[in-house]
């Protein structure tokens, strides 16, 4: 199953230049800040522990040059003492011996100070995606967003070590670099033409690493998705059942397989360049190494001085080019922040700002007036110009096809899409003029696509209202009216039960007692609007009949909505709106609608003989 290469990676567009690595190192003060944050005692303690350490090589590589020195001046005397230099060499020992636990301390502190920052970014992440509109979510490039943002808190606590030990190596540098510059500045030019070449090939491979990573966001999507359906628990039947393991092991393999080919031929090509570069760099070493002995043979220098001076060559050698490819790596990984830092930065689609105030009580109730509306990213209308009114407290059932648009117009009554035209009103507003968080409290809701929570039983029900989770009275009332005490019941954990088999000593429900407990979900607050989406779908009749007779108990006075297929259930409705490709077909009550040869009479009758 040959898979073409996917457009986006050969699309100029998306190629990401050196330029763009460097302009991506803008964020990193940014980063700073925010490791800082999470942890202020920590990161100092990490700088200071970097500052100190940074000294320790040429102070090693000092004190060994004073030690040799010192040997052959006391093997040259007559009157020997050698207690300088074993105080010398106690020097070097306690420098070596502190070099070790600083260095275990920064490795310490930049594990814990990672952990935490990673923590606090996927917070920020679950945060920043609990702003944005459905809308967004559901559009495929802010997901690739969300998805780069995701998946790189690895590649960031790597940037943090690489960022912090790079500045430490920068002292280093420095140090060993005054120690060079004193005796022979020469050197450091040898040093400096000697590096540059495998700097440049490694920013450039870099670049183009990322390049690939990013353009293959989609696709690592795919990928993800297809792990998560080859291998779970809720797609197993269906996996065995249909045979479909080769299907999705093949199209994993296939899409893996190009992205590891491209990726390998990159990684080929990136050593390749990289050896033959470093092999400049070692014949630079060794060319300054013949200089400086030649030097020591003149007698320009000693041979303390020599060790010195080709250990500091060594050393800085080894730092440059440790500086170098860090800082390629972190101005790639600089680059996966900007995702992040992108997303965090995403604008939030806020539909007015104005704030009126919702009114206290609903007196007039909904106004819907020619309601159109096409799902983002299409040009199909779902809704075309639906009007009727749904007054304070009436209890309206919404019927129609598959697809008709049912579900499409609660999400407008919910605010989760805005219409392409028309207008939504409460009480004579229109309800985009309402704070949407405060909106939204008044509403009871049951999804049609109710999610299934794997924690326990209190907590499911509790997300009606989450501030009330550990408000029994309030659990157990929903509980009762939704029929979900009975499911309680039979847990041997009660409401502590946790739900589902992903964890240990989890208990799976079946379809209805999901239904049920998920329907306690819209009893967890007194709403003012109730709002049930095939509520009853997965339960027995029985269960089904005694559901609706406590929500019509229950609401009395209520304002709701209920979708569902049942007419049994639908006609327990004040009046009855019939939608039927987008539009308005029919609009009354039971008997109204019965008595006109429409959709609505034809199905009844169809259900109804279905039973006879
Ligand atoms: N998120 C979405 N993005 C794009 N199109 C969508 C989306 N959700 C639904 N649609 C389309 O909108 C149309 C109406 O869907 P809707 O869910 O409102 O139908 P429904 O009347 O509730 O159907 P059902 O009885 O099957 O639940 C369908 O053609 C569907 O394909």
């Amino acid at each position: 199953m040959a898979r073409r290469i996917p457009k986006s990676i050969t699309d100029k567009k998306e190629k990401t230049s050196v330029k763009d690595s460097f302009k991506a190192l803008k964020t990193i003060p940014r980063f700073f800040r925010e490791i800082f944050k999470s942890s202020p005692k920590l990161f100092l303690l990490n700088i200071i522990s970097r500052l100190i350490n940074a000294f320790t090589p040429v102070v090693i590589l000092w004190v060994g040059k004073m030690i040799i020195d010192e040997i052959i001046l006391q093997v040259s005397l007559e009157d020997k003492d050698f207690s300088q230099l074993w105080n010398l060499v106690l020097v070097e020992f306690s420098v070596v011996v502190l070099s070790d636990l600083l260095g275990r301390l920064i490795n310490l502190t930049d594990g814990l100070l990672g952990d935490l920052y990673s923590n606090d970014s996927s917070e920020k992440i679950i945060r920043k995606t609990a702003e944005l509109t459905i809308a967004q979510l559901e559009d495929p490039e802010f997901y690739d967003k969300l998805e780069r943002a995701r998946t790189q808190t690895n590649s960031r606590v790597e940037l943090m070590s690489n960022a912090l030990g790079q500045a430490e190596s920068v002292i280093s540098i420095f140090s060993l670099i005054a120690g060079l510059v004193y005796f022979e500045p020469i050197l450091i030019l040898i040093l400096i033409l000697s590096i540059i070449p495998s700097f440049i090939n490694e920013a450039k491979f870099s670049s183009t690493r990322y390049s690939l990573a990013r353009s293959w966001t989609a696709e690592r999507r795919e990928l993800d998705y297809l792990r998560y359906i080859g291998a779970n628990n809720q797609t197993a039947k269906e996996v065995k059942l249909f045979g479909l393991t080769d299907f999705i092991a093949e199209r994993f393999k296939n899409l893996s397989n190009e992205y590891y080919h491209l990726n390998k031929n990159l990684s080929l090509k990136q050593s390749l360049y990289g050896s033959l570069f470093n092999i400049l760099g070692i014949l630079s070493y060794y060319g300054a190494y013949v200089y400086i002995i030649l030097r020591v043979l003149t007698g320009a220098i000693s041979i303390g001085e020599l060790t010195f001076l080709s250990g500091s060559f060594n050393r800085l050698r080894n730092n440059l080019q440790g500086f170098f490819s860090r800082f390629t790596r972190i101005s790639e990984s600089a680059l996966y922040l900007q995702d992040y830092f992108d997303f965090l930065d995403l604008k939030i689609e806020r539909t007015s700002e104005a704030k009126t105030p919702i009114p206290e009580t609903i007196t007039q109730g909904f106004q819907i007036n020619d309601l159109h509306f096409a799902y983002p990213g299409s040009k199909t209308e779902v809704l075309k110009g639906v009007t009727f009114t749904m007054k304070a407290g009436e209890k309206m059932a919404f019927v129609g096809q598959n697809g008709a648009g049912k579900t499409t117009l609660i999400k407008l009554f919910l605010r989760f899409y805005e219409p392409t035209q028309g207008e939504i009103l409460l009480d004579g507003i229109n309800i985009n003029k309402f704070d949407v968080d405060d909106y939204r409290k008044r509403f009871g809701v049951i999804f049609q696509d109710f999610f299934k929570y794997e924690f326990t039983l209190r907590e499911n029900i509790a997300v009606g209202n989450i501030s009330e989770i550990d408000n029994d009275e309030t659990i157990g009332y929903a509980a009762s009216k939704s029929l979900a005490e009975q499911v309680v019941s039979e847990m041997e954990d009660g409401l502590e039960q946790r739900l589902g088999r992903r964890f240990y000593q989890g208990q799976e429900l079946s379809g209805g007692q999901w239904q049920k407990v998920a329907l306690a979900r819209a009893y967890m607050k007194d709403a003012d609007i109730m709002v049930l989406d095939e509520p009853t779908s997965a339960l027995d009749a029985q269960a089904e009949y005694d559901v609706f007779e406590r929500f019509i108990a229950l609401t009395k006075g209520k304002t709701s909505i209920i979708i569902s297929h049942r007419f049994s259930t639908v006609r327990m409705a004040d009046r009855i709106l019939v939608l039927q490709n987008g539009q308005v077909l029919e609009l009354g009550t039971h008997q109204d609608l019965m008595a006109n040869p429409k959709l609505y009479s034809e199905l009844f009758k169809l259900q109804a003989a279905g039973y006879q």
